[in-house]
C-alpha cells in the first residue's frame, strides 16, 4: 500500500513516522520527504487501521490517507509516455558518456550503455562530450543509418541531452507534400498588382518544363509558389520533394539529394537508399535556400543539370532521372558568384526561368486579406470561435513593415487568436514590433489606411474603429446616440453594419 501523511513540518517527523511502520515489521521500498508530505510505499501494508493510533500519536501528523502512485513515481510516469510519444530516440547523458535516460525509440535503435557504443563512430561521441554538448549540429552512422544529430547540455556538469533525428523523418520533414497537399495558384492568396502580375507569369512559367529559380525575402511565399507551379507543370501528378539546403551539413545534404549505394560508408544500410531526385522521377524537387548549398554540392547538382545524370555516394553507377529542379533564395547570387560563392555557371542553368516575389510591405491590402484568412484558418486550427480584426487591428497590420513577410504574419495572427480570450482583435492583442499596444481604435487616426483604399472604405474603417472605441463607454445605441448627437436608429444601424456584437436598442 502506498500513504500519503500530511504533517506540520519539525525537526526528525520522518523518521519518526518511518519508526512506527518499523515496529509493526512493515518495509518501506520508496519514500518521498516533500514537506508538509510524506509519501511511503509499504508493499507489505495492507490494512491502514492497525497503524492509525500510532501514527496519529506522532507529534505534528495531521491526515493520513491511501494513494495510488507517489508523486515522483507519478511524474517518471508521464515523463515516461512524453518521451516515448517521441519517434526520433532521445538520450539523456552524462558527462562521462553514460547514458542515464533513452526514451523508447533510442533503446529499440540503439540499445548501448555510453555515447561511445551507441554512435557507430566514437569520434562524433568524443566530440559531443569534449564540446560540453554544444557541438553544433552533424550528422552520425548509428546501426548504419545517417541521423542528424542534436545536442543541448542539461546544465552544469549534468550531462546533455541528444536527439537523434532519423533519416526517414528528415525526409518527411523536408517533404512539402506533407502539407502542401494539392494547394495550387488558388492557395497563394494576394489582389494586389504585384501579386497579380506574378501569378499571370507563373501561371506561364509554370507549364514550361525548364528550371525556374523563385526569388524574394523570407517568408514571402516561395515554396508556396514553387508547389503551385509543379501542380499547373504536365508533372503535377508525380512527387514533388522539397530539401532545405541550408538545415543539413553537406554529407547529409549529398545522400538527401542523391542517395547512397549499399556500404558507401562505414554501416551504410546495406541495399543502399535512393534519395530525393530518384524519389521524385518525373516530378520536380524544390530546393530552398540554393544559395547555402556548398560548393562540391553545386559542382554536383551542375553535372546533374547538364546531362540528367548523377551517382549516388559511394557508387560508380551512373543514375539517370528526368526531374524538373525549382530553386529558390532570399540571397542576392550574383553578389556571391562575385565573392566565389557560388558558381556562376550553376547560376544560369538554375534560372533559365525566374519569379520574384514581392515582399508583404508592397502588396497593399493583401495584408488584410491574408490577416483574416490567417485568422480564419487559426480560430479553426486551434479550436477557438470564429474570430475577426477589429478596424484598429487591420489599420495597425496594414502600418506595420512586416520584415518577416507572410510568416511572420500568420504568426502574429496565431499567436493572438491562440491567446486572446474575445473573438474581435485589437491592436493591441497583435504584439507588433513598433506598433500601438494600447486598445486603440483611437489609432484609427494615428496610422493611414491600407493603400488603394477608397473614401467609402476609408469612412467605414473610422466608424467601426470610432464606434468601437466608444460603444465600452455608452453600451446601448440610445446612449451612443445620445453621446453623438444622432438617432438611436442611426446608431443601431451601424452598430448592424459593422458587426458590432451586443447592439441593444
Ligand atoms: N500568398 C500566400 N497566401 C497564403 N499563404 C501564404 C502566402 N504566402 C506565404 N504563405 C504562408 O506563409 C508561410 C511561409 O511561406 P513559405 O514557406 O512558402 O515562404 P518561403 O519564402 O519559402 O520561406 P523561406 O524563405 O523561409 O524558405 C507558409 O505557411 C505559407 O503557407
Amino acid at each position: 500500500m502506498r500513504i500519503e501523511i500530511a504533517f506540520s513540518d519539525r525537526v526528525g517527523i520522518a523518521s519518526e513516522i518511518l519508526t512506527v511502520l518499523a515496529h509493526h515489521s512493515l518495509d518501506a521500498v520508496e519514500v518521498e520527504v516533500n514537506p508538509p508530505h510524506i509519501y511511503i510505499d509499504s508493499p507489505d501494508l495492507t490494512d491502514l487501521g492497525p497503524l492509525l493510533p500510532e501514527l496519529e500519536q506522532v507529534q505534528g501528523v495531521q491526515a493520513i490517507r491511501p494513494v495510488d502512485l507517489l508523486p515522483g513515481a507519478r511524474r517518471r510516469l508521464y515523463l515516461d509516455a512524453l518521451l516515448d510519444a517521441f519517434a526520433d530516440p532521445v538520450l539523456a547523458i552524462d558527462a562521462k558518456g553514460r547514458m542515464l535516460v533513452a526514451n523508447a525509440a533510442a533503446s529499440a535503435l540503439a540499445p548501448g550503455a555510453d555515447l561511445a557504443t551507441i554512435l557507430d563512430d566514437p569520434a562524433v561521441a568524443r566530440d559531443l562530450l569534449d564540446s560540453g554538448f554544444r557541438a553544433p549540429p552533424r550528422e552520425a552512422i548509428v546501426r548504419g543509418e545517417p541521423y542528424l544529430i542534436e545536442a543541448r547540455p542539461l546544465g552544469d556538469g549534468a550531462g546533455g541531452m541528444v536527439h537523434l533525428h532519423a533519416p526517414q523523418r528528415l525526409g518527411e520533414r523536408m517533404n512539402a507534400l506533407q502539407h502542401l497537399g494539392d494547394v495550387g495558384f488558388d492557395g497563394l492568396l494576394g489582389a494586389a498588382p504585384p501579386m497579380r502580375a506574378l501569378k499571370q507569369r507563373a501561371a506561364r512559367v509554370a507549364s514550361v518544363d525548364g528550371p525556374l529559380l523563385v526569388l524574394g525575402e523570407t517568408g514571402t511565399g516561395k515554396e508556396l509558389l514553387a508547389h503551385a507551379c509543379h501542380r499547373a507543370s504536365p508533372r503535377a501528378e508525380k512527387p514533388f520533394l522539397a530539401l532545405n539546403c541550408a538545415a543539413l551539413p553537406e554529407s547529409l545534404a549529398e545522400s538527401e539529394l542523391f542517395g547512397y549505394a549499399g556500404g558507401a560508408f562505414s554501416g551504410a544500410r546495406r541495399d543502399g537508399k535512393p534519395g530525393l531526385l530518384e524519389l521524385a522521377d518525373r516530378g520536380t524537387v524544390f530546393l530552398d535556400e540554393i544559395g547555402e548549398m556548398s560548393l562540391y554540392l553545386q559542382a554536383k547538382l551542375l553535372r546533374f543539370l547538364n546531362d540528367g545524370s548523377f551517382r549516388r555516394v559511394g557508387s560508380e553507377r551512373e543514375t539517370r532521372v528526368d526531374v524538373r529542379i525549382i530553386s529558390a533564395t532570399h540571397r542576392d547570387l550574383p553578389a556571391m558568384i562575385a565573392k566565389g560563392d557560388f558558381r556562376e555557371d550553376l547560376y544560369y542553368r538554375l534560372n533559365v526561368l525566374t519569379l520574384e516575389i514581392p515582399p508583404l510591405r508592397e502588396r497593399g491590402d493583401d495584408v488584410i486579406l491574408l490577416a483574416r484568412h490567417f485568422c480564419t484558418r487559426a480560430a479553426a486550427q486551434t479550436g477557438s470561435p470564429a474570430c475577426r480584426l477589429s478596424a484598429s487591428a487591420e489599420i495597425a497590420l496594414a502600418a506595420n513593415p512586416w520584415p518577416g513577410n507572410v510568416r511572420q504574419l500568420e504568426n502574429a495572427i496565431f499567436r493572438a487568436v491562440t491567446l486572446a480570450d474575445h473573438t474581435t482583435l485589437a491592436s493591441s492583442d497583435l504584439e507588433l514590433a513598433g506598433a500601438s499596444t494600447t486598445t486603440a481604435p483611437a489609432d484609427t487616426t494615428a496610422a493611414s489606411p491600407p493603400e488603394g483604399t477608397s473614401w467609402a472604405e476609408a469612412v467605414a474603417i473610422f466608424e467601426r474603429g470610432f464606434l468601437e472605441r466608444l460603444y465600452p463607454q455608452f453600451p446601448s445605441s440610445r446612449k451612443l446616440a445620445a453621446r453623438l448627437g444622432t438617432s438611436h436608429t442611426t446608431i443601431a444601424n451601424k452598430l448592424r453594419e459593422h458587426g458590432i456584437p451586443g447592439g441593444r436598442p
